[in-house]
């Protein structure tokens, strides 16, 4: 396969196991620095996100979108006819996505970066040696980046049904008629609310009382109330117990029927079959590698990036993960983490959120913000009002945190984000002109609220009104001196 490598013995800078996100940023990272570098990966470059994850999601999510869209035109006065779903086309939507995102994730990508790929499993063998494709390597550093994979409970009976994961969900050759997704987590959602739209009959089961549980809980129900609009029947409160063909047994006594089940209940750190005891590699108490702040493992030669250090899963993170380790690994740094990242459920509407929660933020005695859509112009025109911005202010109205469920919410969370990042205030928001109308005049008004009642404040006030007083008889001293 073009940019695959023959490997050298002598040893390596940065030995890379995994090539998915984390492992190809760094990878990337660390040979635009100047190490030796060798990625390993043992299936496909590109990892979750771009085969399994992010980019087939996305993909299908925009053709239930369509068919969605294409459904209410009407409220617009707008007659589309009868709505089809051609499923074979819609898969070739998602393949067409993949492909044609694939190539920046390959092995001839990598190797013109300079990277030497080796397509192979790779395993620890001790504090500074491995065997890669069954040769042994040894680094000067190391990074873990195999990722995490969905977890399947270990419910009674589950064994005997081909159930559907996240990793094979996208080989369905036809639209299953009854499909029961058994988690209301940001897959269950994302896949029950596209799957719905493009015709399946969805039920979600979740064992908690509300969907997208993290997540804000005003958020969490308008994106409940979307499903439920879209015909996805809500089992909430209600684990699966048991599996026989067909048929999930709920815990609250009930049962539903399905052609297909997706689950789609958490993932779990791929930490087996690494040699990770023999690296002297630990892991921490949810199973995921240990790491400090600065991705070092308990192995000082060894870093670790992305899904596999635990959640949060998401692909920025194990980006940032990747880059950041990469340049601690090859240049002896101790760059940390940042804390705050952003997140996206991309259901309609989305939800996006960063920083401290709002229900945080009454906890801690934060002030929230918080603007309806029903009151910005661009909601409005596009009839599109289910949704709200919330800011979350400190004491020194720096931005610490929001979430914005809409249309696009994602979009604006990543001024919201930068703001946090910088230390912004309301009134640096407040005061930033923005293109009107666009959802992000809901953060300039929810600023713009903060902005107005530090104004409307005891001591602001009474400073205002001194200076209007002294500004007004300056003038009218002029005045009569004129
Ligand atoms: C359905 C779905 C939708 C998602 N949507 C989003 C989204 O919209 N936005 C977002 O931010 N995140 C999303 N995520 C999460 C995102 O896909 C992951 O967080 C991200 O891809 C993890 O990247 P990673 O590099 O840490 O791990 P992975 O991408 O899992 O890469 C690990 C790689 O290591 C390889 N490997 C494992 N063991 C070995 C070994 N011993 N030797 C060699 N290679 C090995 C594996 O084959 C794999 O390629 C989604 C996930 C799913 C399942
Ligand atoms: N847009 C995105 O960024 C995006 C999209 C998809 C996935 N992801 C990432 O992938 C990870 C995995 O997603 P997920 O949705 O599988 O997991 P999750 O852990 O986020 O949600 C799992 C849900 O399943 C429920 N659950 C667990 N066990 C159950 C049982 N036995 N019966 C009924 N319900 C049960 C939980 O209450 C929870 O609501 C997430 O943590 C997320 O970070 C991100």
């Amino acid at each position: 396969m073009a940019g695959v490598t023959r490997l050298r013995t002598d040893p390596v800078d940065l030995l890379v196991i995994g090539g998915g996100t984390a492992g190809l940023v760094a990878a990337h990272t660390a040979a635009a620095l100047g190490a030796r570098t060798v990625l390993v990966e043992r299936d496909r470059t590109g990892g979750d996100c771009l085969w399994t994850g992010c980019v087939p999601s996305k993909a299908v999510l925009a053709a239930a979108t369509a068919a969605a869209d294409a459904r209410g035109a009407g409220a617009l006065g707008i007659g589309t006819g009868e709505v089809t779903v051609d499923f074979a086309r819609v898969r070739a939507h998602v393949q067409r996505a993949i492909a044609t995102i694939q190539p920046q994730d390959s092995p001839a990508s990598l190797a013109e970066a300079g990277v030497e790929v080796v397509l192979g499993a790779a395993v620890l063998t001790g504090p500074d040696t491995a065997l890669v494709d069954g040769r042994p390597v040894r680094f000067r550093a190391a990074l873990l980046a195999t990722g995490a994979a969905p977890l399947v409970p270990p419910i009674d009976g589950i064994d005997a049904v081909e159930v559907l994961t996240s990793e094979t969900v996208w080989d369905l050759a036809e639209l299953p008629g009854r499909l029961v997704v058994l988690g209301g987590g940001p897959i269950g959602c994302e896949l029950g609310q596209a799957y719905a739209r493009l015709g399946s009959e969805v039920t979600v089961v979740d064992g908690a009382d509300r969907v997208l549980g993290p997540e804000d809980a005003d958020a969490a129900a308008l994106v409940a109330a979307a499903l439920r609009r879209d015909g996805v029947r809500l089992r909430l409160g209600a684990e699966g117990t048991r599996v026989e063909p067909g048929l999930l047994h709920l815990d609250d006594g009930g049962s539903v029927a399905f052609d297909r089940l997706l689950v789609a209940v958490g993932r779990r750190p791929r930490t087996d079959d690494v040699g990770l005891e023999l690296a002297g590699v630990e892991l921490d108490e949810r199973g995921a590698v240990a790491v400090d702040g600065t991705l070092r493992t308990s192995n000082p030669r060894v870093w670790a990036a992305g899904d596999v250090t635990g959640g949060p899963f998401f692909t920025h993170r194990s980006g940032m993960h990747g880059s950041i380790a990469a340049s601690n690994a090859v240049l002896g740094l101790r760059r940390a983490v940042d804390p705050v990242v952003p997140r996206v459920t991309y259901t309609s509407p989305e939800v996006a959120s960063v920083g401290i929660s709002p229900a945080d933020a009454r906890e801690r005695g934060l002030t929230v913000r918080r603007v309806e859509h029903g009151t910005v112009d661009r909601a409005v025109a596009e009839g599109a009002t289910d949704g709200f911005t919330s800011l979350v202010v400190d004491r020194r109205h720096r931005l610490v945190g929001g979430v914005v469920v809409g249309p696009r919410a994602g979009e604006t969370l990543g001024e919201l984000t930068l703001a946090i990042r910088k230390g912004l205030t309301t009134a640096d928001l407040a005061g930033t002109s923005h293109a009107y109308p666009t959802y992000n005049d809901a953060l300039v008004d929810a600023a713009l609220d903060d902005v107005r009642a530090r104004l409307a404040g005891p001591l602001v006030r009474g400073a205002l009104r001194a200076a209007v007083w002294v500004r007004g008889r300056l003038r009218d001293a002029q005045r009569s001196e004129r």
